[in-house]
């Protein structure tokens, strides 16, 4: 639940609107129901809005499409769906009309077309709304505006007075409920803040967030044409080479006289591998997880670190990208063993073998690693969000 809304005493419910024909996108289905990054498009925002703890959230969807809408939404706490309008505007009133059985205090009025809605954009209208009856996500203008006439250059604009409106949309319910009862311009209003507007409302501003940007045409679809948030960390690790104990580098053991020595299973590459992970979603380092006092992690296969790591990046919203290891010693000679080394990681980290990159270097002879003391081993780990 978004901090905002447990500290407000006001109950909270949602509009999505997901009753468009999608025309623009184009396809035989209509986009809010178009799988996306692994799910219907209108899944992801419906499910932010679940994990903010707003409840129930009214979803408008189009005729004929009940069962598919169903799936789409299946096993998500409290999700009511009413047949929409035939705009926007129309899908809108439905919804609210069909909350006021058990009207809520507020409500937020949101499209299926914009999937990324995060907790930090519900939190900061939440809270926004404590100071009036109506809040609007909004993003700055970044290239300068002109007014054009027949192809041609008519006069400027002033775009510090701009912004580009988003949604959701948050309203004090009565308030928004009836201006829509009252509105007597054109069927379709834009959005609610206009609605609210005509009705003699203030409408304050909230940040808005360039992720939560509206699919709306085929491009916006396409895996290419979005945005991914990126996050990069980085490992290090070091373990003393000694006579009588296995070598294990990468999951895989390698013949050597001599092996390194720890409290689990010694794999400096995992290791290091762990620390980048964990650093990418800032989830603090191995030590952390799996501490050397814990006597659980006594002669532990590093395999379960690792695959431990890879589970918390994931729950964190992230997909893992690609990986790069490093390891630096003297001998053995890693070469021969690469290929099986990159597919074991790949392997544990559910990843495919092209995202997994296993090098290796001396030091010339020098420092611990060249005096053949220790291996040691460093890591880059790339997460991309969901
Ligand atoms: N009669 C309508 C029209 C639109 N919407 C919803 O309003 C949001 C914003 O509309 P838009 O992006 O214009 O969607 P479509 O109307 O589906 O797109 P198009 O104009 O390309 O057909 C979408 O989530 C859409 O499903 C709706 O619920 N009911
Ligand atoms: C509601 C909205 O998303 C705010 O920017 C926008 O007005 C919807 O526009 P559309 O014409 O329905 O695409």
């Amino acid at each position: 639940m978004t901090d905002a809304l447990s500290l407000s005493s006001r109950s909270t419910a949602a509009v999505v609107v997901a009753a468009g024909k999608g025309l623009r996108t184009g396809g035989m289905v209509p986009k809010q129901f178009v799988e996306w990054r692994g799910k219907p498009l209108v899944r992801h925002s419906v499910e932010a809005l679940v994990e903010a703890g707003i409840r129930p959230i009214m979803v408008a969807i189009p005729e004929g499409w009940e069962e598919v809408a169903a799936t789409s939404l299946g096993g998500l706490a409290d999700v009511r769906f009413v047949l929409g309008g035939e705009t926007r505007q129309a899908s809108v009133r439905v919804a609210l009309e069909a909350l006021e059985p058990d009207a809520p205090s507020q409500v937020l009025i949101h499209d299926a077309a914009r999937p990324l809605l995060s907790q930090a954009v519900i939190g900061g209208l939440i809270e926004a709304l404590q100071r009036g009856v109506a809040t609007i996500p909004v993003l700055p203008v970044v290239d300068s505006m002109i007014r054009g006439e027949r192809g041609a250059m008519a006069g400027k604009v002033e775009r510090e007075e701009l912004y580009r409106v988003q949604t959701p949309q948050a309203f004090d319910y009565s308030t928004i409920l009836d201006a829509h009862r009252s509105w007597q311009g054109e069927p379709d209003a834009g959005d609610d803040a206009q609605v609210a507007v005509a009705a003699g409302h203030e409408v304050l501003l909230a940040t808005g967030d360039e992720a939560l940007r509206k699919v709306t045409f085929a491009a916006d679809l396409e895996e290419q044409g979005m945005i991914r948030a990126t996050r990069t960390g980085i490992g290090f690790d070091v373990h003393r080479l000694v006579e009588g104990e296995e070598l294990w580098l990468c999951g895989v053991k390698v013949p050597h006289g001599k092996g390194l020595s720890g409290h689990s299973d010694a794999d400096v590459a995992i290791h290091a591998l762990v620390d980048a992970l964990l650093g990418a979603v800032a989830l603090g380092d191995i030590g952390d997880h799996f501490p050397p006092s814990d006597p659980q992690w006594k002669g532990a296969s590093s395999d379960r670190f690792l695959a431990h790591a890879a589970h918390l990046a994931r729950d964190a919203g992230y997909d893992i990208g690609n990986v790069d290891v490093t390891i630096i010693c003297e001998a053995p000679k890693i070469g021969p063993h690469k290929t099986a080394m990159r597919k074991a990681l790949a392997r544990i980290l559910g990843i495919d073998l092209d995202a997994v990159s296993v090098k290796a270097t001396t030091t010339e002879r020098l420092g611990l690693t060249g005096r053949g003391e220790g291996i040691a081993a460093q890591a880059v780990a790339t997460v991309v969000a969901r």
